[in-house]
């Protein structure tokens, strides 16, 4: 058994405890009420998840098993003269909580190494779809496609026991992981630089750097990778991606219907799909500016345009968040470093100081913070991915991370199928009125 699969091991064994004690002293205990707005409104604030990868705090932003993300990217082990930490090491610290040591991380870039293979029918797939298909669909369909390598399936077959349920399911996800950055690149070379050609992995390399390699981008791509896939990989349990994820895995699908269906939920514009949407957004303001960079009153008569047009603003707002992103804020570090002169990172960075006074004179959006996509799509443009509509694989190859782990641990602690209850708008009529004269009789 390899160090990074012992110590989760032993760590399961330890929660296993932790679990059942919750189920049979404190079963009863009522932890949330649920209200009708929340019913209505997308179950906004109900908890009624647990995970213990990550945390969102509305005022704080992400934690990592308790780390913050300055943390995390200070802490995990790095390549010689990187910037940015070994991807390998996050993968580490959210299955088993522990920031590990180089060497530990060194074995699992080796186990990653080795699953590096990609089966020929998935290139197949990818090459047969239509070039106008979105990137995302394209992954989606090669994800699922891998589904016949499963080994949960095959163990399922053969009569598991569920308390070995995560023993395959690990070896699934960390094949996956491996796998996704080939896959993420190959689709980027297929659609985009079709005259180049597809790189294969150079065995050399942490993941971060093979898929700049494989993406033909020279350094600090590699630290962008890096940085990307980190930011991205977990936001706790409720987002669509890692929920999807989360809801289709507790049925015992696998983790490739499991992970094609996280694909699935972070394509759209309100979620992962929105760093797209923020560069075609700025490409409309760019376009009607012919070059020259907005004064603030024209940049915020775009944004004022977009709102009268009934439409958001990307990148801005949050179903949990109350602040600016953190992930945003790594990001906008990040381009000051490297790419302050950008001309579109100026606009961003414009945006900043006029979106959030606009959407709370609005007085709409809850939050009117910048999220991560407000940023990402930027730092990727100025390396020369300006293919915006591949910038949501990039961020599926993140969360896959995080969605994987989680879904270890589901299997683990042998959380059961998902399966909450719906009433029809006369039951809740009917429980309203129920209320209102149980008050009025009291
Ligand atoms: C990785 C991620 O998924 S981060 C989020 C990425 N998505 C985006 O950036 C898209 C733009 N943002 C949004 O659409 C929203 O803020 C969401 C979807 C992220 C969150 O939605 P909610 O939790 O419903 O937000 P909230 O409660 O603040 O919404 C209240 C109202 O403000 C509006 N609003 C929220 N954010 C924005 C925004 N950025 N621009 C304009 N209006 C907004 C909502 O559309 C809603 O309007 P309505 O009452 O007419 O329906
Ligand atoms: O948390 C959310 O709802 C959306 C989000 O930022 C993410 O999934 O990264």
């Amino acid at each position: 058994m390899s160090k990074l699969k012992d110590t989760l091991y032993q760590k399961i064994l330890d929660h296993r405890k932790r679990t059942t004690k919750l189920l049979k002293k404190s079963g009863d205990t009522v932890i949330d009420q649920v209200t009708v707005s929340q019913i209505i409104g997308g179950m906004r604030g109900i908890k009624s998840l647990v995970t213990d990868i990550s945390y969102l705090d509305p005022y704080e932003g992400i934690r990592y098993r308790g780390y913050t993300l300055q943390e995390v990217l200070s802490k995990l082990p790095k390549a010689e003269g990187a910037e940015m930490p070994y991807v390998e090491g996050l993968y580490y610290l959210l299955l088993t909580g522990e920031m590990p040591s180089k060497e530990e991380v060194e074995e699992l870039m080796v186990t990653f190494r080795n699953r590096r293979i990609v089966p020929r029918y998935v290139w197949d797939v990818i090459d047969s779809f239509p070039s106008e298909s979105h990137p995302m669909a394209i992954l989606s369909a090669a994800v699922m496609s891998l589904e016949r390598e499963s080994h949960f399936n095959v163990k399922y077959k053969q009569g598991l026991s569920k308390m070995d349920y995560w023993d395959s399911t690990f070896e699934d996800a960390t094949n996956l992981i491996a796998k996704m950055p080939l896959i993420g690149a190959y689709i980027y070379n297929k659609l985009y630089q079709k005259g180049k050609g597809h790189r294969y992995p150079d065995p050399s390399m942490d993941l971060g750097a093979n898929f700049a390699y494989m993406m033909g981008k020279d350094k600090p791509y590699d630290d962008v990778s890096r940085m990307y896939f980190i930011i991205h990989a977990d936001h706790e349990s409720g987002n669509v991606s890692a929920h999807t994820g989360h809801l289709v895995a507790s049925t015992l699908s696998d983790v490739y219907y499991s992970i094609s269906a996280m694909i699935n939920g972070l394509a759209g514009p309100l979620h992962g799909l929105a760093n797209q949407e923020v560069l075609r957004w700025l490409q409309g303001l760019r376009n009607q500016m012919d070059g020259k960079l907005p004064s603030e009153d024209e940049m915020k008569q775009y944004v004022w345009d977009t709102l009268n047009k009934g439409q958001v603003i990307p990148g801005y707002g949050h179903a949990v968040l109350r602040k600016t992103d953190p992930r945003y804020t790594v990001q906008r570090e990040f381009c000051l470093k490297h790419m302050p002169e950008d001309e579109l990172f100026k606009y961003v960075d414009a945006l900043y100081k006029v979106v959030p006074g606009i959407l709370r004179e609005q007085g709409k959006a809850k939050n009117p913070w910048p999220n991560v996509d407000a940023q990402s799509g930027v730092v990727q443009w100025h390396y020369g991915i300006t293919e915006y509509d591949f910038y949501t694989v990039l961020f599926a190859i993140g969360r896959s991370i995080g969605v994987l782990s989680n879904i270890i641990w589901d299997r683990a602690l042998g959380y059961p199928l998902e399966r909450p209850k719906s009433v029809t708008t006369d039951m809740l009529e009917k429980m309203v009125r129920s209320t209102k004269e149980f008050v009025n009789t009291n």
